[in-house]
């Protein structure tokens, strides 16, 4: 049976995302500390592949996940998950809010419910674990009062309760989950795709600005753009853009030979269904059709074949 790591211990929204992600094969999962770590032993081929969060609608971007995704061997993401993110207040039993002098829980869950820890738990100390069901089993072994966790935690850590339920500052939250696997067979192209690359560009005048053109002059949309630090050279960036279509479609393969031209570096880090399975709207002119006609045209001219 094969392995799948994801962000551990039991218990976080990795591990629910994550068994969505192989919920039509047979895995074992299998936690990782942090989401780095994860990674290595898909690297290192120790598991086939990892479940890990990327963005979240609230909080942005996970760093450890977007910085461990473009350092050593490429990886590639081949499935994604949207999770709706509401928080549980879990404590030891018989513990009072009141009583609650420390919480704790994954960053970029405390970033999430900053404003109801403020109106609700004002005098507690805010700790940082490195996941949300981290931040359980702390409490259950009694380092902590309390824990902002997953609902699903409490499965986990019966010796908890949930003081409180559906914790949230924004109702809606989701956060975006990729299972990343080493460079292989692509999953097909369905219509409804995303595809992500991660791309350093010169430091010059519309840079950036040109390379977003090359795909909005193809008719691709633009799903997300964020820039991350190379870290050992000040002020250099790295931009990561999600855009639909597959890198099998023919104008989202004509854009990335464009960018692969333009940018000092290009990691592919996938083309894979989207979770909401919303299809791409492809204008006429960056249809299958038109790309091979035109392309057919050049070769009947090359060839002589026209005047
Ligand atoms: O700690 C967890 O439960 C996680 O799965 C990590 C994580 C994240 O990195 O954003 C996942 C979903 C929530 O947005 C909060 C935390």
């Amino acid at each position: 049976m094969p392995q799948i790591a994801y962000l551990g211990p039991a218990g976080t929204f990795t591990e629910q995302a994550t068994r969505s992600l192989t919920g039509d094969f047979d895995a074992e999962l299998v936690p990782f500390e942090t989401v780095p770590l994860a990674l290595t032993a898909v690297r290192r081929g120790e598991v086939l592949a990892a479940g890990v969060p990327v963005e979240n609608s609230v909080e942005g971007s996970v760093p450890a996940t977007l910085d461990a995704l473009t350092t050593d061997e490429p990886l590639v993401a081949v499935q994604e998950a949207l999770l709706p993110v509401q928080f549980d207040l879990l404590v030891r039993p018989g513990t009072e809010q009141s009583a609650i002098r420390t919480v704790a829980s994954h960053p970029h869950a405390l970033a999430q419910v900053r404003d109801w820890l403020a109106a609700n738990l004002p005098g507690a100390e805010v700790r940082a674990t490195s996941s949300t069901a981290a931040g359980a089993a702390a409490v259950a072994a009694g380092e902590f009062d309390a824990a902002i966790s997953a609902p699903v935690a409490l499965e986990h850590y019966p010796s908890l309760e949930r003081l409180v339920g559906g914790i949230a500052d924004v109702r809606d939250a989701v956060t975006r989950f990729l299972l990343v696997r080493r460079p292989g067979k692509l999953p097909e192209p369905t219509g409804a795709d995303r595809t992500s690359v991660c791309a350093v560009i010169g430091d010059e005048v519309g840079s950036l600005a040109e390379l977003l053109a090359e795909l909005s002059l193809r008719g691709i949309n633009l799903s997300r753009i964020e820039s991350r630090p190379i870290k050992d050279r000040f002020g250099e960036y790295r931009f990561f853009l999600d855009f639909d279509g597959h890198v099998a479609d023919a104008r989202i393969g004509d854009a990335l030979t464009a960018l692969r031209r333009r940018c000092s570096t290009v990691r592919f880090l996938g083309s894979y269904p989207k979770a909401d399975r919303t299809p791409a709207s492809v204008r006429e002119t960056a249809s299958e059709q038109a790309f091979r006609l035109s392309a057919q045209w050049v070769e009947d001219v090359r060839a002589g074949r026209l005047a």
